[in-house]
């Protein structure tokens, strides 16, 4: 691993290293908890990967122990700290809920986003490695913990839903229902983790996983993960889906016949095309 730093941010760290970003969050004396800026952050560095062609893979982690107890963490989800009658109050006094816009970022990147769980995934920090396209966590470290209920908020997008996907309706309303600690392995049986690995090969197994990735086709990776999006996602799933179909579409010979036939202002001739069935 040869990370290189992207931008300095002041609640995130963002690296890249041979097709993979790195976002961090890096707020460990409070258990990484977000506030409107490093959620401003976190968009701008994950809007860059997707941007970025060279990469293929994004981890997202915490970054840690906290300096004050040794403690790490994933996210703790939003800063009780910044929160008003109507969210979580950003420094121009504008009160937001801008970590559903970063979900529906990774959801919608044609690229394999991994969280990386080096300790406490809690409320929503729990809603975005559920949002991940998969999970490896600490053996010793990582817990998981869904506290909405006892703060009086609740995700009742993809954290809830997407949740009783992964686990199942009885384990999700659990979950939800008594906020309770879970450890790595609980929650690898569960179905909501990939993988456990010792703390010290965390990084590193998520490292030689992404490269894995990245040795196959990223066509056939965008589309197998906007393909298991579909089925959840209704007609933006749809959307998605067939946006990254009609890509392909263009870059047929009958495309193109298309497009010359209207910039030459004659009829198309599409005879010499397929109509074979599938
Ligand atoms: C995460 C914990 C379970 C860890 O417990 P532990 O005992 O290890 O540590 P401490 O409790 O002593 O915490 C150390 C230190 O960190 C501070 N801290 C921890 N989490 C937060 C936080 N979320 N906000 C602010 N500060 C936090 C804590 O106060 C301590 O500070 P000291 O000064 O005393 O050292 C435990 O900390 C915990 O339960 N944390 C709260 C978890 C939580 O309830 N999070 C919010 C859930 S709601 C949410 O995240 C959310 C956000 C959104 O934007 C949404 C948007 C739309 C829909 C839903 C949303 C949503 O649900």
């Amino acid at each position: 691993m040869n990370w290189q730093t992207v931008k300095e941010y002041e609640d995130i760290t963002y690296k890249k290293s041979n097709g993979v970003a790195r976002v961090a969050f890096n707020r460990p004396e409070i258990r990484n908890a977000f506030r409107p800026k490093t959620v401003f952050e976190l968009y701008e560095a994950l809007s860059d990967a997707k941007e970025d062609n060279d990469i293929g893979v994004v981890l997202i982690s915490g970054e840690g122990p906290s300096p004050k107890d040794g403690k790490w963490a994933f996210c703790s989800g939003g800063d009780q700290n910044v929160r008003s009658k109507t969210g979580y109050k950003a420094d121009d006094g504008i009160a937001r809920l801008n970590i559903l816009e970063v979900q529906r970022l990774i959801r919608f990147m044609p690229k394999v986003v991994i969280a990386v769980v080096p300790g406490w995934a809690v409320g929503g920090g729990h809603s975005l490695h559920v949002v991940c396209d998969l999970t490896i966590a600490s053996e010793e470290h990582a817990i998981f913990k869904q506290t909405d209920a006892d703060v009086a908020s609740f995700d009742g997008g993809f954290g809830s839903a997407l949740l009783a996907r992964q686990v199942g309706q009885k384990r999700a309303r659990e979950i939800f229902f008594l906020g309770a600690n879970y450890s790595a392995k609980e929650a690898f049986e569960m179905g909501m983790v990939n993988k456990v690995v010792p703390h010290e090969k965390l990084e590193e197994t998520a490292y030689e996983w992404a490269q894995e990735i990245l040795a196959k086709s990223p066509t056939a990776i965008k589309m197998i993960k906007f393909a298991f999006n579909a089925i959840d996602d209704g007609m933006v799933g749809q959307q998605v889906f067939a946006g990254e179909a009609t890509r392909l579409a263009y870059m047929t010979d009958e495309a193109e016949e298309g497009r010359n036939a209207f910039l030459e202002k004659r009829k198309p001739d599409w005879d010499k095309f397929d109509r074979s069935p599938s």
